[in-house]
């Protein structure tokens, strides 16, 4: 199988996840890149069995928007009982890099709100330790090089991410040659540098259920 192919047989396998959940006063959180656009795409055929969505993108809400689905602001729901999203890494306990498409902040923000994370993501994603996938950090512009010289402390090697500019307004560095032992303690040492508004480490706030594109199928995992 492609690996377009195994995003979409995770994409479908997250709508059979959370449809028999759905109501009309639902609103579900929905995540942003390849991966979750095809989620979003099959979606499209629920829309009357569900209130909305929060989006984690401007491109989520436009593709969401696209499809007939109504797009609400984070700030006016209650309750966000799912949150479907792609990740660039994936290990055994479900902490993830994400970012790889500079939508880390609000991912995060959402992730956050939901009761349950459930990650989609073909099997090339899968790894042992983190950090072979650039982490990015998300940073105010002012302090973009004295973030990246704290990063090169840690052990990173930081490279901006030259014309990316985030729907937040801000800039993204990748840490490269980053590879990480304890993602807990490091996201939480990198969101203490003054100037980073987030990283992509999702590890304090996991995932729940990781949905696994394979060759021989879609793996369903939790935390180990
Ligand atoms: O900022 C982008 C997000 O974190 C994505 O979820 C991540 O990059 C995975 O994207 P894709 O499904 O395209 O591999």
């Amino acid at each position: 199988m492609t690996q377009d192919e195994l995003k979409d047989a995770v994409a479908a396998a997250a709508i059979d996840e959370i449809a028999p959940f759905l109501d009309r006063d639902t609103v579900l959180g929905i995540g942003t890149g390849s991966t979750a656009n095809r989620f979003i795409d099959r979606l499209a055929a629920l829309r009357d069995d569900f209130q909305g969505a929060v989006a984690s993108s401007e491109a989520s809400a436009e593709r969401l928007r696209g499809h007939g689905i109504e797009v609400f602001e984070l700030n006016s729901v209650g309750s966000v009982p799912f949150y479907i999203d792609g990740a660039d890494e994936v290990n055994a306990h479900l902490h993830m890099i994400k970012g790889g498409g500079a939508a880390l902040t609000r991912e995060k923000i959402v992730a956050a709100c939901a009761e349950k994370f459930i990650c989609i993501a073909d099997a090339s994603k899968r790894v042992e330790r983190l950090g072979d996938f650039p982490l990015p950090v998300e940073v105010i512009p002012m302090a973009r090089s004295y973030v990246a010289r704290e990063l090169v402390k840690l052990g990173a090697d930081p490279v901006y991410r030259e014309g990316v500019v985030t729907d937040n307004g801000n800039q993204i560095i990748d840490c490269f040659e980053f590879m990480i032992d304890d993602p807990v303690a490091m996201e939480a040492r990198l969101d203490a540098i003054v100037g980073v508004v987030t990283n992509g480490l999702f590890a304090a706030r996991g995932a729940d259920v990781l949905l696994l594109g394979t060759e021989s199928g879609v793996e369903r995992h939790t935390p180990a």
